[in-house]
């Protein structure tokens, strides 16, 4: 089965609901955890537990366990491996690119079957071109994994370099989005819920299929009541996700706030909540 029909039936059997994980230094505190290795740990698999069977994707953020050098790439491998366990599809936010020669190797690492960080998925860029992720493509495909292309990003410093013209005339982000349609069963798009996909020159009618991972929501201001507005026909596609707002609710309130969320999208009427 490819990494598309993987994505887009977790999204109809268990929700729309992308959980990250972010161990943030104010967050170890919040959770009464040390800032360390063993923190990201705890706080990584407490997380897992907490989503298990209430929603269906987690992402966690390569970058926190980076902070805490090689013990915590071995907190990463161990959630890593809770997760994808516990049955939950797992998206490593890595945001890798280079040149196809180097970039093939962050592909072996995050998607290779069998790798200690291996992952359903992982994010990556475009910015050397398409092209250069070429063999990470070949190798997500040989093994129904994915690679979800940062296309439109949520953070407002993006706009400029993001809306900027092409050569084919296409904004750089709507360019990224025709490209990775080519792509169908392999490719999704980071596409930011803070943005206006019309402000990039992207039609959402034309993503059909394309799994969307779509960060900005909570923390950064975007609103799951918001969703199908924002993503009008490929709304259904959408994992939305979210971090600070789930996990500043603790250990003890992570559970009901997992439960919040899913509930919000649920009650969206393009996502196959009430008509
Ligand atoms: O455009 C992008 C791409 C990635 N991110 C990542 O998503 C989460 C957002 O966390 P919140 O706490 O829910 O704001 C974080 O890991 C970012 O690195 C993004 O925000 N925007």
């Amino acid at each position: 089965m490819t990494f598309a029909t993987r994505l887009l039936t977790t999204l109809t059997e268990s929700g729309q609901l992308c959980v990250g994980i972010d161990p943030h230094a104010g967050l170890l505190a919040t959770w009464g955890l040390p800032d360390s290795a063993a923190g990201v740990r705890e706080f990584g698999l407490k997380t897992v537990d907490a989503v298990a069977g209430r929603a269906g994707i987690v992402k966690p953020q390569v970058a926190f366990f980076e902070r805490h050098g090689s013990a915590g790439y071995a907190a990463l491998e161990e959630v890593l491996a809770a997760a994808r366990a516990a049955g939950l599809f797992v998206i490593a936010d890595a945001k890798r690119g280079d040149i196809g020669s180097t970039v093939d190797a962050y592909g072996e690492a995050w998607l290779s079957p069998g790798s200690p960080l291996e992952a359903d998925a992982m994010t990556a860029y475009a910015y050397q071109g398409l092209g250069s992720l070429r063999g990470v493509l070949d190798l997500a495909e040989q093994h129904g994994k994915g690679v979800i292309v940062v296309t439109a990003t949520s953070n407002p410093e993006a706009v400029a370099t993001q809306t900027a013209v092409r050569s084919d005339g296409r904004t750089v982000a709507a360019g990224i989005a025709a490209e990775v349609a080519t792509l169908p069963g392999t490719g999704g798009l980071v596409l930011g819920a803070t943005i206006r996909l019309g402000d990039y020159g992207i039609a959402p009618e034309s993503l059909a299929g394309i799994p969307i991972l779509a960060p900005g929501f909570g923390a950064q201001g975007a609103r799951l009541a918001d969703l199908s507005a924002l993503f009008e026909a490929a709304a259904p596609q959408v994992a939305a996700h979210v971090s600070r707002e789930i996990l500043g609710a603790g250990p003890d309130g992570i559970v009901a706030a997992i439960d919040r969320a899913q509930a919000e999208l649920r009650a969206l009427p393009s996502v196959g909540g009430a008509a």
